[in-house]
Parts: C-alpha cells; structure tokens; sequence
C-alpha cells in the first residue's frame, strides 16, 4: 500500500478563500473581524509563527495587530494588556503566544481572557464546553485534524482512534472531538506500557508528541490514517513525530510535515476569529 498524501495547506487555501469572501460580506456590513497576537520574548521560532499568522489574516483581509514585548515584561503588565484587549470592541479575538516565559503564570493568563475571544479555544470554559458538546470555540490545531479527517472521506464514527500524546493543546483535545464524534479513543503517553501493540491497533493514529520518527511503519496497522502533529526542528528544518518515508508504505493517509497539520491550525485561527466578530454583531 502507499498512502494518501493529505496535504492541509492546499485545504488551507481552499478554506482560506471561502473565509476570505466571508470578511469581504461582513466587511459591506460595517464589521471588521480583527485578531490580537501578543508574543513575550524573543524566541525566533515563535516570532516566525506569530507573523505567519498576522500574514494570514491580513491575506484573507483580516485585520490583525502584533503586540511583541521583550522578557522583562511582567506577568501584569501582561493581565492589563489583555484586559485592555477584552474592552476594546474592535478587537474579536485575543490569542497569546505559548510558551510564556518562567516568570509569568501561563494558567493565569488563559484565564484572563474574555471567553468570548478566546480563539485558541484554551479557557477553562472553552475546554468545559466542548467536553460537554456545547457550542464553543475549539483549539484550532484539534479542530484542524478533525476538518482534514472530514475533507479527506475518513469515517471516524466507531473507528479506534489512538492519540500519541496527552497535551492539554493537542493531545487531550482532540481525543474529546474524536469522541464527541463517536470514535473509540485510546490515550497513550510517555508511560504508556506496550505502545507498539496500542499504536498497532488504531484505524486513526494521531502523533502529537515533539519526538521526530517516534512512530515508523512497524508501529501502523496496515491502512491505518496517521495525522502527524510534530513541529521538530532538526538540523534547522522543520519535521514531524512520523517516519514519514516508511510510514507511506503502510498507512492508507498519511498527513506531511511541513504543510500538514500545520496550516490547518491557522486556518481554524481565522475561522474562529471570524465567527466571534459575527457573534459579537448579532
Ligand atoms: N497560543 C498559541 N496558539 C497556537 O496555536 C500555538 C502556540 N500558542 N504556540 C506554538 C504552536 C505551534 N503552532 C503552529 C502553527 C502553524 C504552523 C505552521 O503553519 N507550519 C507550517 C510551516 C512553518 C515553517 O516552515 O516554519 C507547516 O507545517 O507547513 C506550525 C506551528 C501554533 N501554536
């Protein structure tokens, strides 16, 4: 068998363009969806994403402000930034940089920003209600996964998802969605006794650890679907937690690392913040 590349960053572009004419209709009502970024420090590789996303907003003709604070920067200079985002009417979406520095509470920031605006979808009341299956934004890069799994024909209903990692970013949430939509999920961790015969048994395998080629094609059931979630910088290029040249030989999908999940994360950035400006007009 050789897998099925599923490419989000052409389903990226295709949602991108739907999204763009969305803020042009919007934009003839008097509403202009705008993002707020806030990025603390100066790590380089947070500084590339932090514009990748202003850059995408502003190509589908989203308005998007950066706000870049050095280090020194406290942890309430931080709180007041954000409380001056949640008044300003203009703004829809808030969404802050992680990881934050040592020195700033990283719970205590989530928390600080108006659910209404929180579009990573990491608010205590966000993360409660898409456990309960309410109405809510949700975590971009999870809601990613399930939109390319959805684009690409692949039933999840009933079908064994297996999740490789248990962050509360990645890994936690996209097993809920994959369960609010009837899969049966396993979570497998770093403590995880017999991984190889817990990964061997998914139809949907999600890889969301930080650990390039910590899955290859001995640990994939033939026709399985793997969705590669690792952002691994290797000899200063960009690559996954999949094996991906042997993973192909037994996967029937296969998500790539760069221009996978990726750019579907930034895809459900926009998409969220322009259903809170909708919202926020009704
Ligand atoms: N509050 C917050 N929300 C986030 O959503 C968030 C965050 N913090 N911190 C960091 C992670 C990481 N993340 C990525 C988004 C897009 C790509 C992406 O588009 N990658 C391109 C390539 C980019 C490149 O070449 O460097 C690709 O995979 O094709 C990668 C990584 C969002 N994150």
């Amino acid at each position: 068998m050789t897998a099925e590349i599923i490419y989000g960053s052409e389903l990226a572009q295709e949602i991108r363009g739907e999204l763009k004419e969305e803020v042009e209709r919007l934009h003839q009502t008097g509403v202009r969806p705008k993002l707020s970024v806030i990025i603390i420090g100066d790590d380089p590789a947070s500084k590339s994403y932090v514009r990748g996303k202003q850059k995408a907003s502003n190509k589908i003709g989203m308005d998007a402000d950066l706000w870049e604070y050095d280090s020194s920067f406290t942890e309430q200079e931080l709180l007041d930034k954000i409380s001056e985002l949640n008044e300003d009417k203009e703004v829809h979406g808030i969404l802050v940089q992680l990881p934050l520095p040592e020195h700033i509470d990283e719970q205590k920031v989530i928390e600080a920003i108006d659910p209404a605006k929180d579009v990573d979808g990491f608010h205590p009341i966000s993360v409660g209600k898409m456990m309960t299956g309410q109405d809510t934004f949700l975590p971009c890069t999870p809601h990613g996964i399930i939109v390319m799994l959805e684009r690409a024909g692949i039933q999840v209903e009933g079908k064994h998802a297996v999740i490789l990692g248990r962050s509360n970013l990645v890994g936690k949430p996209v097993g809920q969605l994959l369960l609010n939509k009837n899969a049966t999920v396993t979570y497998c961790h770093s403590r995880t006794e017999n991984l190889q015969e817990m990964t061997r048994q998914a139809d949907i395998l999600i890889v969301a650890v930080g650990r390039p080629s910590i899955i290859s094609s001995e640990d994939i059931k033939e026709g399985a679907a793997v969705i590669d979630v690792g952002v691994n910088r290797v000899d200063g290029k960009l690559t996954g937690d999949v094996d991906f040249e042997s993973a192909k030989e037994v996967a029937s999908y296969l998500t790539p690392v760069p221009k996978g999940v990726g750019p579907m994360t930034i895809t459900m950035l926009l998409y969220n913040t322009i259903e809170s400006a909708k919202k926020f007009n009704r």
